[in-house]
């Protein structure tokens, strides 16, 4: 049937989810696969370095412009002479996965040449619930598979009302559960499971261009949404205009609360500052903030640090546990860090934050170690 084409794989899922640390997994496994990944969005410095290219692309509006970025990136990919086993597709948190499956049946080249192997969509186990109503349950909708991690933070019956929910909005979806999205590859991999006439079943619109008014309002969303961060996610596209609302009968709440905040600057951070500041703030408004996260230069370390927040959890990590790389003599240190949630305080987070520096007023701590 599909012999020689590419296979490939959208990874999808909520904010914070597990798509980056599934990418991780599934890049640094023993398959001898030689495998592309695109990230449709943001996500630099975070993802860890590997053999394998990654492609980015920065201009952040899945809905706008990707998809002429995308075919132009698979384009490119397929010119190679040394070609590809697999290409994996990451869709940022809140973006709409229904494009990027489009482009694989719409563009005449890269119909001949390529495959949509399966629509992978990756679950947080404990906070899905917390979405599923307001967001975006599309993801879940279009899924033939769903990765349900994060399984070590919920209960046997919490769990199981989850899958209840999933299998609700998809009855065909093959749950497979998982922690810190290991999950064996050939589960998720090569399946092609991807099956576009229950896809046109569910949405018989599925293929129609709904792209007609993208240029309309390139960054005209109004409503309140702040876009700072240069690469942050288009939350406004997935959240505000109504004009996405989109083709498909799903319901479709976008929120137009939803921005995101991006703060980026130079100077040390005083670790603990930082830690009592952070920690305080997920704690109270952890309800509101979906996700945070971050690169850090903390005063008296060469070492490169991030946190990543999900709502109300927090995780630290260095390059001295081998995440990732220190600063490298001469390397330029900042601190670049992105919230995402409803109803954000800009002035308060930035104000916040710069609280934390270590030479910002208040206990005098200079940070050396
Ligand atoms: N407890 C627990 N934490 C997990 C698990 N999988 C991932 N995480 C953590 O969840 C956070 C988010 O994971 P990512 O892989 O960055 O999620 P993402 O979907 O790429 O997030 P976005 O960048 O917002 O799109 C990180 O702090 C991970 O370490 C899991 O199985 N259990």
């Amino acid at each position: 049937m599909a012999a020689g084409k590419v296979p490939c794989t959208v990874v999808t899922g909520f904010l914070g989810s597990g798509k980056t640390t599934l990418i991780n997994h599934i890049l640094t496994g023993e398959h001898g696969k030689k495998i592309a990944v695109i990230e449709v969005g943001v996500d630099d410095a975070l993802v860890l370095d590997t053999k394998e290219e990654i492609f980015e692309m920065n201009n952040g509006c899945i809905c706008c412009t990707v998809r002429g970025d995308l075919i132009r990136i698979l384009t490119k990919l397929l010119k190679r002479k040394n070609r590809f086993d697999h290409i994996l597709i990451e869709t940022t948190g809140l973006a709409d996965p229904a494009p990027v499956a489009q482009t694989f049946f719409v563009d005449d080249d890269l119909k001949h040449s390529l495959r949509l192997d399966s629509i992978l969509t990756v679950v947080d186990a404990k906070h899905i619930l917390l979405h599923l109503d307001e967001e975006k349950p599309d993801d879940v909708a279009f899924a033939d598979r769903v990765l349900l991690n994060k399984i070590d933070l919920v209960t046997e019956e919490e769990k199981r009302e989850v899958v209840r929910r999933i299998k609700a909005i998809n009855r065909t979806t093959k749950v497979i559960e998982c922690q810190q999205a290991r999950v064996e590859l050939d589960r998720i991999l090569g399946l092609q499971s991807f099956d576009l006439e229950q896809i046109l079943a569910m949405d018989p619109a599925f293929l129609k261009d709904h792209h007609h008014h993208e240029h309309e309002h390139e960054h005209e969303h109004g409503h309140g949404h702040e876009h700072e961060h240069k690469d942050d996610d288009c939350a406004q596209c997935a959240a505000g205009d109504p004009d996405h609302s989109h083709h498909h009968g799903h319901s479709h709440k976008h929120d137009s609360r939803v921005s995101s905040v991006g703060i980026e600057c130079e100077g040390a951070l005083d670790m603990q500052r930082l830690n009592e500041w952070l920690s305080t703030l997920l704690q109270e408004k952890g309800a509101d903030i979906y996700r945070s996260k971050g690169i850090l230069n903390i005063a008296g370390s060469d070492d490169k640090y991030v946190f990543h927040g999900v709502h109300m959890m927090l995780q630290f990590g260095s390059s001295a546990e081998g995440l990732g790389k220190p600063w490298q003599p001469g390397q330029p240190r900042f601190n670049r860090v992105v919230f995402i949630g409803k109803d954000l305080n800009r002035q308060e987070l930035n104000d916040g934050f710069r609280s934390c520096m270590a030479d910002a007023n208040g206990s005098g701590s200079n940070g050396a170690a």
